[in-house]
């Protein structure tokens, strides 16, 4: 990873009003965590947050010295104003007192109207400065744990709320099992305290997929109020429209990025040393976070995986660099007749994406676009078909997030061929920056025909975030990208622009390309 600055403009615009989360839980009067930390995270983030106090807790850094908490109907009271005024677009929960606010919330957000918005508990049993927050019976924890969207407990409190011992990584899968047979729909587990691991590795459970997060061990300092931080910046990425794997992607960096703008990168800081006098503070250090804004340091961002041996099989060695990184316009076409038709412009790079046709049909097709291009520069790579790929000696393999799963890497590399692999925002850019490839593949930018997208567009500001994410590593732009888009596209710094239609349906392909690689700049 490269410790460069991603320093592109925060946030698209997407309205004038700011998007708002409600954050329900207590205050600290320290200010180190609690709803002060929670509104500090959205603010940072560009977020509105409205608060629902649920009890008033005197902390210092170091102690908890008293509790109040709030009657059910205040909070109630607070609920229905807010309601009426300023709707949630998501909702974070931190510490609630007892089971009646507990049971209050769930009727509250199981009454809301669909599409009702993101609901976020971050189960805070115990204060990081000491002291019981929440005394919550079991079916009422059962009650919350299937009413909200997202669960997010560090190891400790996972071990309460599934009651069971969790030590290890088969003991945290059991444990994570047992709140989704509870009802829990998604757990992100945070494992900060995780003893018996050699890094930071949080883990997310939903219904169809797990996902694990890695950042190296960090000992340095004790900054306060990191849970709240992290349900916060969840909440704030997802109303500003990112999915879940994303949202959950940029809150880690996000709190990384905190953590090491508070704390430093050396561990020459001064540690918290006990008082004698539990009134007296002065002395202590003041880890008092210092916000960040948007993750900028491509160094923040965890290492994304989808299994946890998933890198143990890998050599982890690059694949071959491109021959050029100039790529310019990247035709995507269905046979080797458009190959033929194309490779005349000077094409610096093309793609063989074959959808239909016998193994025969599509082996010969492969055959022949590769000695089409044999004695030219023209980088052409082939979608899918890895293996035939390696047997006929292609200059290389252009593969999706799914194949990652089932093709050979590692004989993909040890044949000398290039790997290009496709990605659709932040988590699978972190899953794929890893695998060192020769390109990363950016789409889908704009809506297209040419493909059923499960993802959402992401459009240009995102693209030139991911450009700075991927530094060091080629990055290709694809998806709905025309004459009219292009010169937007090439603004963002991107090496390649691939296109299938604005080439392929077009009355004149020839002229098109050329049109293309004028507008774009690259002619
Ligand atoms: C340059 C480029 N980017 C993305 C894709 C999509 O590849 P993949 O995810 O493997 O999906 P299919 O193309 O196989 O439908 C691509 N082909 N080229
Ligand atoms: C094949 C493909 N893959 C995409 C991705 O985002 O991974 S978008 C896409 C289709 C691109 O076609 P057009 O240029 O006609 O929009
Ligand atoms: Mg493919």
């Amino acid at each position: 990873m490269t410790n460069s600055h991603l320093t592109t403009p925060v946030f698209e615009p997407s309205s004038v009003r700011l998007p708002v989360v409600w954050c329900i839980g207590g205050v600290d009067s320290s200010g180190g965590a609690g709803l002060t930390r929670d509104a500090i995270t959205l603010a940072d983030l560009h977020v509105h947050a409205c608060v629902l106090t649920t009890q008033l807790t005197v902390q210092s850094n170091l102690l908890m010295l008293s509790k109040d908490s709030m009657s059910a109907s205040a909070l109630n009271q607070q609920w229905q104003v807010l309601h009426e005024d300023t709707p949630a677009q998501a909702i974070k929960i931190g510490a609630i007192a007892n089971d009646e606010q507990a049971l209050l919330l769930c009727a509250r957000i199981q009454s809301l109207i669909a599409p009702r918005p993101f609901v976020i508990w971050d189960p805070v049993l115990c204060s990081s400065s000491g002291g019981v927050l929440s005394e919550l019976s079991e079916s009422v924890t059962d009650e919350l744990l299937s009413t909200v969207d997202l669960v997010t407990p560090n190891i400790d409190e996972l071990a309460k709320l599934s009651h069971l011992p969790v030590n290890d990584e088969k003991s945290l899968q059991t444990a994570i099992n047992r709140l989704k047979g509870k009802g829990a729909k998604s757990v992100y587990v945070k494992g900060g305290h995780a003893q018996w691991q050699d890094s930071v590795c949080d883990t997310f459970v939903c219904a169809s997929h797990t996902l694990y997060f890695r950042q190296p061990k960090n000992s340095k300092g004790n900054l306060r109020g990191t849970g709240c931080m992290l349900a916060s910046a969840i909440a704030a990425f997802i109303v500003h429209d990112y999915c879940i794997e994303d949202a959950l992607t940029l809150a880690n960096a996000y709190v990384s990025e905190v953590r090491r703008n508070t704390l430093g990168e050396s561990d020459s800081h001064h540690p918290i040393t006990p008082i004698s006098n539990q009134y007296e503070t002065s002395c202590l250090p003041a880890y008092f976070a210092k916000t960040t804004g948007f993750p900028s340091r491509a160094a923040s961002f965890p290492l994304v995986t989808f299994r946890q041996d998933e890198t143990a099989s890998y050599d982890n060695e690059r694949f071959p660099a491109l021959t050029r990184t100039n790529l310019g316009i990247y035709p995507v076409v269905d046979s080797v007749q458009w190959i033929a038709r194309l490779w005349s412009t000077g094409v610096k790079i093309m793609q063989l994406r074959v959808k239909q046709g016998s193994e025969d049909d599509i082996r010969q097709q492969i055959k022949e676009a590769i000695a089409l291009v044999a004695h030219t520069d023209c980088q052409l790579f082939i979608n899918d078909y890895w293996q035939l790929a390696i047997e006929l000696g292609a200059y290389g393999v252009h593969l999706g997030q799914e194949d990652i799963d089932t093709a050979d890497l590692n004989a993909i590399r040890r044949a000398g061929l290039r790997l290009g692999i496709s990605t659709h925002g932040f988590a699978e850019i972190q899953r794929v920056r890893a695998l060192n490839p020769s390109y990363i593949a950016l789409g889908h930018i704009f809506p297209t025909n040419t493909k059923d997208m499960p993802s959402k567009p992401q459009g240009v500001a995102r693209l030139t975030k991911y450009v700075k994410l991927c530094e060091g590593i080629p990055t290709v732009a694809i998806g709905g990208i025309n004459l009219t888009r292009i010169s937007e596209v090439a603004e963002t710094g991107v090496n390649g622009i691939a296109v299938v239609s604005a080439i392929t349906q077009a009355e004149q392909p020839l002229k098109a390309y050329q049109a293309l690689a004028r507008e774009a700049g690259f002619a």
